[in-house]
């Protein structure tokens, strides 16, 4: 993996101080990681909403004149009282996803690190706006997260691409043409959209992500933009997977991603079971179960705690 990271380009940095109009008001943070996807966590839980403007949270997560994150995510009441929490996430560009992966493991493991409460209890219950996630801590460098159904009708999703007359509910294998390249692409959402493209060259896309990426992520075809994963099936029981994310950029590693590309590399015939997801920040298992809910077990981690000056 640090192999693969090294070989990453270094992504490109702030080349100037981001713009803000309103003073932001100095707030405690934490700092957490799943794979190297990081989030600054914010407890929230006696405001009802997000206290920071999209503004803040491009300044917060810049990496060299904030904190450096990929997201900023909150923690919150719970709407009803038999959940535990409830999760809000914005994007570094300010953007407000409908759901996360590595965040709510994040999320969690800050939970159970803050609460007694919440450490007693084997199984949390969060409010995410694609609904309910029941996350279950199953060993140490283990947490176990019940993502829901794969959401694959087009209308849905959402993309304009029509299934093909074979396939009458997703679009699957669709072809899309972006100036001189053909993308073969599946859609699936995991709450948010995903945009997967098999390919066997996974070493030379690597190397042209931050090209094709925001053009694949900002096509016409995406209403709501789109995330972007290029995976290769290495055999039956294993693929990888990189990453450009949706009001992000490039990512080391992407949860929710991770679940739908295993479900696209199902689609297409090359999967069988539980995967091992390799992305270039680690390693993940998700397995789209025979109850049609997706699971993803994969680490999070605290990284530091700090008070942001504003
Ligand atoms: C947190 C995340 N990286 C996804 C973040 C949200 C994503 N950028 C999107 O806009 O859908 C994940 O699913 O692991």
């Amino acid at each position: 993996v640090y192999t693969t990271y090294l070989s990453l380009p270094v992504p490109e940095l702030a080349t100037r101080r981001p713009e803000r109009e309103m003073k932001l008001s100095p707030f405690q943070f934490s700092k957490y990681q799943g794979l190297g996807n990081d989030f600054v966590i914010v407890d929230h839980r006696h405001q009802s909403h997000p206290a920071l403007a999209t503004e803040h949270v491009k300044f917060v997560c810049d990496r060299r004149f904030g904190v450096g994150a990929d997201g900023v995510i909150f923690l919150l009441p719970p709407k009803e009282s038999t959940n535990d929490a409830q999760m809000r996430i914005l994007n570094s560009d300010g953007s407000e996803p409908e759901m996360c992966g590595n965040g709510i493991r994040c999320l969690a493991k800050y939970m159970r690190d803050i609460s007694s409460e919440w450490r007693s209890k084997r199984i949390l219950r969060i409010e995410t706006p694609a609904g309910v996630m029941f996350v279950e801590f199953v060993a140490e460098d283990g947490i176990k997260v019940d993502m829901g159904k794969p959401i694959l009708d087009p209308s849905a999703v959402p993309t304009t691409l029509k299934p093909d007359a074979g396939e009458e509910s997703a679009a699957v294998d669709i072809p899309i043409h972006i100036e001189d390249r053909t993308f073969r692409v599946t859609c699936v959402s995991m709450g948010n959209p995903h945009c997967i493209i098999l390919v066997d060259n996974l070493e030379e896309i690597e190397a042209t992500l931050d090209y094709w990426g925001p053009r694949i992520e900002k096509a016409k075809w995406f209403p709501k933009r789109t995330n972007v994963e290029f995976v290769k099936v290495v055999d039956q029981n294993q693929i990888k997977v990189i990453v450009w994310e949706r009001g992000v950029g490039r990512t080391l590693a992407c949860g929710t991603g991770a679940c739908a590309s295993v479900v696209a590399a199902k689609l297409l015939g090359g999967a069988v079971g539980e995967q091992e997801v390799v992305l270039p920040g680690g390693k993940l298992r998700c397995h789209w179960d025979s109850d049609e809910h997706v699971y993803m077990t994969g680490p999070a981690e605290k990284v530091f705690e700090g008070h942001f000056v504003g």
